[in-house]
């Protein structure tokens, strides 16, 4: 890592900020929804009312003795935050604390008839079947005439701003539409990214959300492996239910079949997924360190072999990219070069804005921001940008 002045961590101790207003009422509001969506019977009623009183009010609990994962997440701090207040730890962590512990309130770690049922699979089929994806998907026969590299830049903008469809973001994102997007993107390393695709390489997709923001991940992937852009694929999607809309495999295989079941130009997009996933030009992994409440930094040998080994890796999203560069409040104009320099290979992403997290800005684009919109553009979700380090 070059010599780079750190910045502070991000905690959400200070009521009336972005960080603390996540833990405050996008938790409370995620509860309420999972509990609404669902038939829960009494025991997982009580288990999300009592999460809903302690990840407000209350400490942080250890982990259960007998928790399948109880000796990782030792090691990933428990024990040094157990007892503390969700608003005084690093705020990344008190986000995937509180998902870990979602998790365990409706039953989806224990043996049994809840065993694996995803809490938010409901809004995630809502938006996979809706009418929008329907016309996004219709959109692909327009795009089928046109010359490659038209396609290949199409295909990469609608996976960039595919991720403003993220649900847990439209819980409290009300507003952000009528914000002007002066300039929509506020880096563009694009030209930078398209010579790293030029072979048989692997390219490591790190994905973010299901539904609207994975379907134009996979057709992006699907058009780089037609074109032979790159040789392989590799998709790596949480283990767990995460940051409600985040993909898992079950989600990757619900948009697959959403794309085989459509018409046109989508459907061939899904058949040759689905002839990628077969013959292992594309393929999943799950690692635990996805749902990790850390830096990538901190990633263990086998993830960083993995990346090592790629021509390129994306990374997908608002909060990959907190963990890409450090949940840290960094001068805009720290060099992302810099702050990836840790990351074993070259490493792009592919980012709307959804936090207070950024990094890479020239010192004009900062200054252009911050006198349309104070800071509202930072967390409006209505910029977006594209960073390579090579
Ligand atoms: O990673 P994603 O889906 O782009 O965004 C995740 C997100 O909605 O969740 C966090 C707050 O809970 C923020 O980092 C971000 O706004």
């Amino acid at each position: 890592m070059p010599d780079i002045p750190t910045a502070p961590v991000i905690v959400a101790d200070e009521p009336g900020t972005f960080p603390h207003r996540v833990l405050a009422e996008r938790h409370p509001a995620i509860i309420r929804q999972v509990r609404e969506a669902f038939p829960y019977e009494p025991r997982q009623r009580g288990a999300l009312d009592a999460l809903l009183t302690g990840c407000t009010d209350g400490a942080i609990q250890p982990l259960p003795a007998d928790a399948h994962d109880r000796e990782r997440w030792e090691a990933w701090g428990m024990t040094t935050y157990a007892g503390r207040s969700w608003y005084d730890v690093p705020w990344l962590w008190s986000e995937s604390w509180f998902y870990r512990r979602l998790l365990d309130a409706v039953g989806y770690f224990a043996p049994g008839p809840w065993q694996g049922i995803d809490p938010f699979r409901p809004s995630k089929r809502a938006e996979l079947d809706s009418p929008a994806t329907d016309e996004e998907l219709a959109a692909l026969d327009d795009l089928a005439g046109r010359p490659e590299g038209e396609q290949a830049r199409a295909l990469l903008h609608g996976s960039l701003w595919g991720n403003r469809a993220d649900l847990g973001f439209r819980l409290s994102a009300e507003g952000a539409e009528r914000t002007a997007p002066v300039p929509a993107l506020v880096a563009d390393d694009s030209e930078r990214l398209w010579p790293l695709l030029s072979g048989t390489g692997t390219l490591c997709l790190v994905a973010d959300n299901a539904g609207r923001e994975l379907v134009p991940d996979l057709l992006l992937l699907a058009h780089l492996l037609a074109r032979g852009r790159i040789g392989r694929a590799v998709l790596h999607v949480k283990p767990y239910p995460y940051y409600v809309s985040d993909a898992t495999t079950a989600d990757v295989v619900d948009a697959v079949r959403r794309l085989t079941h459509a018409e046109g130009a989508a459907a061939t997009y899904g058949r040759d997924l689905w002839a990628a996933f077969s013959d292992g030009r594309l393929t999943l992994r799950a690692h635990p360190f996805s749902c990790a409440p850390l830096p990538y930094e901190a990633m263990p040998d086998d993830l960083r072999a993995d990346f090592a080994s790629a021509a390129l890796t994306v990374v997908k999203g608002d909060l990959n990219y907190r963990r890409l560069v450090g949940d840290r409040y960094w001068p805009p104009t720290t060099p992302f070069a810099d702050v990836t320099a840790y990351f074993p290979g070259p490493v792009a992403a592919l980012r709307t804005l959804k936090s207070d997290v950024i990094t890479g800005l020239e010192a004009e684009t900062e200054a252009a921001l911050t006198a349309a919109e104070g800071q509202r553009w930072r967390t409006g979700g209505t910029h977006a940008l594209i960073q390579v380090r090579t």
